[in-house]
């Protein structure tokens, strides 16, 4: 779990952070939103110690990252992993020496240990062997980010921090990957965090989402409970956003009753409550079992 206490930061007289209060909790997907400018990044990098806050605290299980020394500091950067906006992968080394890279960094294991996790890692973001001693220009843009989770969960981080980890991916990649980072979280309850514009991922893997708005939360809630909230802010910001070509699409489900095949499942279901209606005709409003009143038939 990692806690946000009143957390401040201004440079020079601007002030970027006004007092944050947040919880993001172990094994849960926790998404930060906001418009350009709103202070998602600078939040970012307060909680991993890229920039010191002005004053409040980043409590990781308790103890405050803020307030410790280097030493101490350095216990808790290693439980961090971190997926880079563009997945920063090397590109004079191979897939399997990008993922090796914080091995050899950060422990001494002998070498078939280190090949032996590699290969495990890389087994569990789903690449196949053949592209182990590929360059990242010789794979796919969804193939890279892959390689790049890998690298963030090599050495088993209990935090992990993912920066817009959908930029550049068409949406079925996104959502591929936003899939595989929704299931490594729950898998080894990581503390997840992830920076994002994507509205559908808000909707797929958005357990907690915080909407930053001028250096403020403005909005905490599910994804379920975003399409529900009526927060003026939060509403012109989901719908000045992509999330726009969902709302077209809810006005063409209203007027025509038709559902885009290609809609993610979660903006489906949040649909279905918004209008409290059966669209997909599987006897329920929402996702079943889980949200929603039973559909009235
Ligand atoms: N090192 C810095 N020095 C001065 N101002 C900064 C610095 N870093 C960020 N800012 C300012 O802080 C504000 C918030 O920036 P931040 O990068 O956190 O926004 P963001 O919400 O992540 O935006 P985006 O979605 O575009 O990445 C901006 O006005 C930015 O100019």
């Amino acid at each position: 779990m990692i806690e946000i206490k009143n957390l401040k930061k201004s440079f020079d007289d601007k002030a970027v952070l006004k007092g944050v209060d947040v919880t993001f909790d172990d094994g849960k997907c926790n998404l930060i939103i906001g418009s350009s400018g709103s202070g998602k990044t600078v939040l970012m990098k307060c909680m991993v110690g890229l920039i010191k806050p002005t004053s409040g605290g980043v409590l990781y299980d308790g103890d405050d990252f803020v307030s410790m020394n280097d030493v101490e500091k350095k216990t808790i950067r290693e439980k961090i992993g971190m997926l880079f906006q563009g997945g920063a992968l090397f590109d004079s080394q191979t897939v399997e020496q990008n993922v090796m890279f914080p091995l050899d960094m950060f422990t001494n294991d002998k070498y078939a240990k280190k090949k032996n996790r590699v290969k495990q890692v890389l087994e569990r973001v789903q690449l196949k062997e053949e592209s182990y001693h590929k360059f990242p220009s010789e794979i796919s843009g969804g193939m890279q980010k892959r390689v790049a989770l890998a690298r963030a969960i090599v050495l088993n981080p209990k935090y992990l921090f993912c920066d817009e980890p959908n930029s550049g991916l068409d949406p079925q990649t996104s959502l591929v990957i936003d899939k595989l980072i929704q299931e490594i979280t729950q898998e080894y309850n990581i503390t997840t965090i992830i920076n994002t514009h994507d509205m559908n991922s808000v909707m797929e893997i958005g357990d907690h989402i915080t909407y930053m708005h001028q250096g403020e939360k403005e909005w905490e809630g599910n994804n379920k409970e975003i399409i529900l909230s009526e927060n003026q802010k939060l509403n012109d910001f989901i719908f000045a956003s992509e999330f726009l070509k969902d709302a077209k699409r809810m006005r063409t489900i209203q007027e025509t009753g038709e559902i885009p095949k290609d809609m993610p499942a979660g903006v489906k279901d949040a649909i279905e409550e918004k209008l409290n209606v059966d669209l997909d005709g599987d006897g329920h409003i929402g996702s079943p079992g889980k949200n929603g009143p039973p559909s009235k038939e």
